[in-house]
C-alpha cells in the first residue's frame, strides 16, 4: 500500500524520526473581522493561550491592527504575508482586524485573496458596543491631549422621537450605523457561505468564555486546544483572565472593561428600538438569536 504523503521534511537518523519543518509565513487561515468593542481581543487572547494558534498581533487597540484588506490592499499579498507570524503547517494562523467588518470592499478582497478563509465575528448588544466605542474614542482623545468628546447624549440625540447622530465621533468609521450588524453581515454573506463563518456572543464570551471558545476551536479544527487550565476567573478584575506556560494575566485594565457613560432610560430604549429590526434581520440571516437587548446601562 502506498501513501501519497510529502515526507520531504522528515529525516530518519539512527532509527529516530524527527521533523525539520521550519515555521513559515503564509496567508492566515482565519480572520477575526469584528465587531470591535465586543470582545475581539479577549477572543484572540484566549486562543493565543494554545500553541495550536498563531495570531498576527495580540496588541489591544485598533492602532496596532494591520488594516490590510481595508487600507493597505495595494501593498500586495506578499507584503501581507510578510506581516504574518511564521507558523508550522499544523498551526492555525489568524489575523484580527476589527475594522474589516464595516468596510464594503473587504469581503470581496478577502475572497479574491483566499476563497476558503474562515470568518469569525464576535457580536454584542449594539447599544453596549456604542457606549463602549464612545468610551474608547474618548480615552484616546484624553491620552493624546485632544479635547474630549461631548457627552454621549449630545452625540446621539433624541429629536421628535427620532435618533439623530449630532456629532460624528470618528469620521473614518460608522458610529450609530455600525450597530446595524445585519447590513454588514449581508455584505460578507455575498462572498462567504454561512458554514465558513462563525458568530460568537460577546456577552457569553464574558460570562462563560470557555463555552464560546470551544465553538471557535471546533470551527477551526482544533477542538479542545483551549481548556479550563487556560482560563480562570479573577475576582478583583471582575473578568475571566488567561493562563499559559505558567503565567497568568488579565486584559489591561486601562483599555478593556472601561467605565461607560450613563444613558437616560429614554435614550436607552430609543437605541434599543433603533437596532431591534436589524437584530431581527441578523437572526434571520444567520439563524442565531443573541437575546438582545442585554445591555441595560452603566456598569460599576
Ligand atoms: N476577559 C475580558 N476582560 C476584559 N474585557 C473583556 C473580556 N472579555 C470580553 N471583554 C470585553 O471586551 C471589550 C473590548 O472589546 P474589543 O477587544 O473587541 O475592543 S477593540 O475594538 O479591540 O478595542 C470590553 O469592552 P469595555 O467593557 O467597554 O471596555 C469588554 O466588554
Amino acid at each position: 500500500e502506498s501513501e501519497d504523503k510529502d515526507i520531504s521534511h522528515v529525516h530518519i537518523t539512527s532509527g529516530r524520526i524527527y521533523s525539520t519543518e521550519l515555521p513559515q509565513r503564509r496567508l492566515p487561515d482565519a480572520l477575526v473581522v469584528g465587531a470591535g468593542k465586543c470582545g475581539t481581543d479577549a477572543l484572540i487572547t484566549y486562543l493565543n493561550t494554545s500553541k495550536s494558534f498563531a495570531i498576527n498581533t495580540i496588541y489591544s487597540g485598533d492602532m496596532h491592527e494591520l488594516n490590510f484588506f481595508n487600507n493597505h490592499f495595494d501593498q500586495g499579498i506578499q507584503w501581507y504575508i510578510d506581516q504574518m507570524p511564521p507558523v508550522s503547517s499544523s498551526q492555525v494562523s489568524i489575523e484580527k482586524c476589527a475594522p474589516y467588518m464595516w468596510n464594503p470592499q473587504v469581503p470581496a478582497r478577502v475572497h479574491q485573496t483566499k476563497q476558503d478563509m474562515k470568518i469569525i465575528m464576535v457580536l454584542c448588544d449594539p447599544v453596549k458596543r456604542l457606549v463602549s466605542l464612545y468610551s474608547h474614542i474618548n480615552s484616546y482623545k484624553l491620552a493624546d491631549g485632544s479635547d474630549p468628546l461631548p457627552p454621549f447624549s449630545d452625540i446621539i440625540q433624541l429629536k421628535d422621537g427620532k435618533l439623530i447622530e449630532n456629532v460624528h465621533p470618528r469620521p473614518s468609521q460608522p458610529f450609530l450605523e455600525s450597530g446595524k450588524y445585519s447590513v454588514f453581515v449581508s455584505q460578507w454573506l455575498e462572498f462567504f457561505p454561512l458554514e465558513q463563518m462563525i458568530f460568537i456572543s460577546g456577552e457569553d464570551l464574558i460570562t462563560q468564555p470557555l463555552v464560546e471558545i470551544n465553538k471557535v476551536t471546533d470551527f477551526l479544527g482544533k477542538s479542545g486546544s483551549v481548556t479550563d487550565r487556560n482560563v480562570y476567573y479573577d475576582k478583583g478584575r471582575g473578568y475571566y483572565c488567561f493562563e499559559s506556560d505558567n503565567s497568568k494575566w488579565c486584559m489591561d485594565k486601562s483599555t478593556k472593561g472601561r467605565a461607560h457613560p450613563e444613558l437616560s432610560p429614554q435614550l436607552l430604549s430609543s437605541l434599543q428600538n433603533h437596532f431591534q429590526p436589524y437584530n431581527k434581520k441578523l437572526e434571520e440571516l444567520i439563524g442565531k438569536n443573541f437575546g438582545w437587548p442585554k445591555y441595560f446601562g452603566k456598569k460599576s
